[in-house]
């Protein structure tokens, strides 16, 4: 590595919330840790486990549950929290009589790997005593499972089926520092449910965690209700546990100049360390897919000019909306004489172990979604990640032995500069999928629910209001019936729940939970950089003048007669992984529907009926198109928001007028993206209030 681009940071042990940051030592310097590392690959599961930092603190873990209803602990980046908790539980007890310890997880990739884990440790099946559930899955077995790990969104649905989790004896909040909205709702449920189950405990766990607020949260109550009929009352007052120690050393180097391009930095920085330094994998962190794909091919084509250095690298992309068996390559050995190197969204972030990777790249920048109630515009946008996200990503190297970590900010950015956490989700997001949740778990007095965290009240009434419009909440802002109970168990956002209902009524779910699973990822088109013409002209061969959402119906049909062929992907300038993952979500959603009594029919080619049901789901994003406008300035219904229609778009240029969109983003304008033509007529026949409120639609343009 080169000194003048890099420099290690100041050489002192990394202690808890280090706010100075000079973070060089994760932990005390182990010598021990790092001198066994060689042994460690070949050392029994059993004895790695004891080498863990929390096995030390296994019986005060064990005493402290046992007295307190809340225990936070706080313990680094691979101390052993996530897999050892569960299992020291276990051991002690807490799933016996058919009791159930679970272990929450923002990302679902997270509780698949840890799962698999705690299978392996414990020589189990998976599925069995140890399972986990995600959305869409279940791998437990209803009469076996003691531990089970599942979302934080998972959970929150079965508290709509049992409302005092009475299966489980021992509920871990683990990664509770990630703060997103599922996490944010069950912290404040669980405080409730402890308030009539005193014997439940909970675990509040992480590495970067403000514990002394999470124990305030905790502490604080609104009401008590007494457990009379208990013997024993646990301390109300949470204990905090901080776990010292962690096994391997992560070296933190920074850039001594601020970079400009960070995926091009990031690419030579893969490149040196390929070259220079020792075997390992490399996980790289980035924005998102774009990014991504821009660093894989800039590497490719660098890596590939300088033929002596290509044939050992294996370059990987990890993002969300990855097919599953492309995720999976990720954890796959890598190959004697090769070198991994993952590119990663913040998916890879907390909770996961690579086993093979001893070097991170931190771009220092990670896409967050920001809400403005005001505008009612929601944008996905690049920003800078806090100090906790820094530390979780540097934790991912130094797992199984010694790694080092490469930030591509500066030290001082980092010590003075960098926020120490993030902004919880629940204080910039569209709060319309909270909402509707908290209404089926049956809180009725959203804005007096006891958060974390509150958020906005603007935010909150935006959604009620578009919830009352969806015809999911009635005047009294409680679920209709059926159409919001039924919403409500849809675990997609409730404009696409609407569209889906309305297409059983039009005879048209067949096309819709196709369209369904479109929106939900990013692109099926492959990245414009480059190839703009040849994109926009295969995207011409698939074109609907009805608009996107039936352009994408085209493309689905393409898809299935090449036979899901990756070539007929690659000649029409689509994303395999992503057509890959559109059947993988439609197959999800064909299941949800069935069990929703909705059974999938086809219109047979009636485009009226499909853009009926969009509609039905997605009048509120309707735009028209401004008179004289010349360069092709809609404004919205909702807002009087000046938009356009996204380059993207195979509506771009064209310009009707009357569109509606599926979602927005911000560059230099505000982009409608995935956008169809509609009837004004259609728009006050979907949703008569709303338009009575808003601007009324002219009477019917043909
Ligand atoms: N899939 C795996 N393969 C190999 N080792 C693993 C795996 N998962 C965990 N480990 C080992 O167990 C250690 C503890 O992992 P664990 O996830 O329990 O830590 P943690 O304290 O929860 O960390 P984090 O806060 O980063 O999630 C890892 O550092 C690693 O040594």
């Amino acid at each position: 590595m080169s000194q003048q681009f890099w420099k290690p940071g100041s050489e002192k042990p990394r202690i808890l919330e280090d706010e100075e940051g000079g973070v060089v030592f994760f932990g005390p310097s182990l010598s021990s840790a790092s001198s066994s590392s060689s042994r460690f690959g070949y050392a029994s599961i059993g004895s790695q486990r004891q080498r863990l930092p929390v096995y030390k603190y296994r019986t005060a873990i064990l005493y402290l549950v046992e007295t307190h209803a809340t225990t936070i602990i706080v313990g680094e980046t691979g101390s052993g929290k996530t897999t050892q908790i569960p299992q020291y539980l276990k051991e002690a007890g807490w799933a016996d009589g058919g009791r159930v310890i679970a272990c929450t997880q923002p990302r679902r990739l997270a509780v698949q790997t840890v799962a698999s884990r705690v299978a392996e440790e414990m020589d189990v099946k998976l599925g069995e005593e140890v399972g986990y559930a995600i959305r869409f899955e279940d791998v437990t077995n209803p009469a076996a499972t003691m531990i089970k790990f599942l979302t934080d969104g998972v959970l929150l649905r079965e508290i709509m089926n049992d409302p005092l989790l009475t299966k489980y004896s021992v509920i871990m909040v683990d990664e509770a520092h990630e703060r997103s909205i599922s996490t944010d709702i069950l912290l404040g449920l669980l405080k409730k449910i402890q308030r009539r189950r005193p014997e439940l405990r909970l675990i509040i766990s992480s590495a970067t965690i403000e514990a002394k607020s999470m124990s305030d949260f905790f502490q604080t109550s609104k009401k008590h209700r007494g457990p009379e009929d208990h013997e024993f009352v646990p301390k109300k007052v949470p204990a905090i546990l901080s776990v010292e120690g962690r096994g391997f050393n992560v070296h933190i180097h920074y850039v001594v100049e601020p970079v400009s391009d960070y995926v091009q930095a990031t690419v030579s920085t893969v490149l040196s360390i390929h070259e220079q330094e020792p075997a390992g994998d490399i996980l790289v962190f980035l924005t998102g897919q774009d990014d991504i794909d821009a660093a894989i091919r800039l590497l490719t084509e660098e890596a590939h000019a300088s033929r002596k250095i290509s044939s050992g690298l294996i370059v990987l992309p990890l993002y969300s909306s990855l097919p599953r068996a492309d995720q999976d390559l990720v954890f796959s050995p890598t190959p004697r004489g090769k070198r991994k190197v993952v590119i990663s969204t913040n998916i890879a972030e907390t909770s996961l172990t690579l086993e093979g990777v001893v070097y991170v790249v931190d771009s220092g920048f990670s896409k967050q979604q920001f809400y403005n109630p005001i505008s009612d515009i929601e944008n996905l946008v690049v920003v800078p990640i806090s100090k906790a996200s820094a530390r979780q990503r540097a934790g991912r190297a130094g797992r199984v032995r010694p790694g080092k970590c490469y930030r591509l900010y500066t030290e001082e950015y980092f010590v003075n500069e960098m926020s120490s956490v993030g902004i919880p989700e629940m204080q910039r997001s569209k709060l319309v999928s909270c909402v509707i949740q908290l209404k089926a778990l049956g809180i009725d007095n959203i804005l007096g629910f006891d958060w974390p965290a509150s958020p906005p009240p603007e935010a909150m009434i935006r959604a009620l209001e578009v919830l009352y419009s969806l015809g999911v909440l009635d005047d009294d802002a409680k679920l209709t019936s059926p159409v919001g109970f039924q919403a409500a168990e849809i675990p997609l956002d409730p404009m696409i729940s609407k569209m889906i209902l309305s297409s059983n009524q039009l005879g048209c779910s067949d096309e819709i939970i196709t369209i369904a699973a479109v929106l939900s990822i990013q692109s099926i088109w492959v990245s414009g950089r480059g190839v703009q013409k040849e994109l926009d002209e295969a995207k011409l061969r698939f074109a609907a003048a009805e608009g996107d959402h039936v352009t994408f119906l085209n493309v689905y049909k393409g898809f299935l007669q090449s036979g899901k062929s990756s070539q007929w992907c690659h000649k029409n300038y689509m994303n395999y992984q992503a057509m890959k993952k559109v059947i993988e979500i439609r197959e999800q959603l064909r299941r949800t529907a069935l069990r929703l009594g909705i059974v999938l029919k086809s219109c047979e080619g009636d485009m009226l009926a499909v853009r009926k049901a969009v509609t039905a789901g997605f009048f509120a994003n309707a735009s028209r198109l401004e008179a004289f406008s010349h360069n092709g300035m809609y404004k919205t219904v909702r807002g009087s928001q000046e938009v356009y229609i996204h380059p993207s778009s195979v509506l771009f240029r064209v310009n009707p007028k009357w569109v509606i969109y599926h979602s927005l983003v911000s560059t230099d304008r505000q982009y409608m993206r995935n956008v169809m033509t509609v009837d004004p007529s259609w728009l006050t026949e979907a949703a008569p209030h709303f338009f009575q409120r808003h601007r009324r639609p002219d009477p019917i343009v043909h």
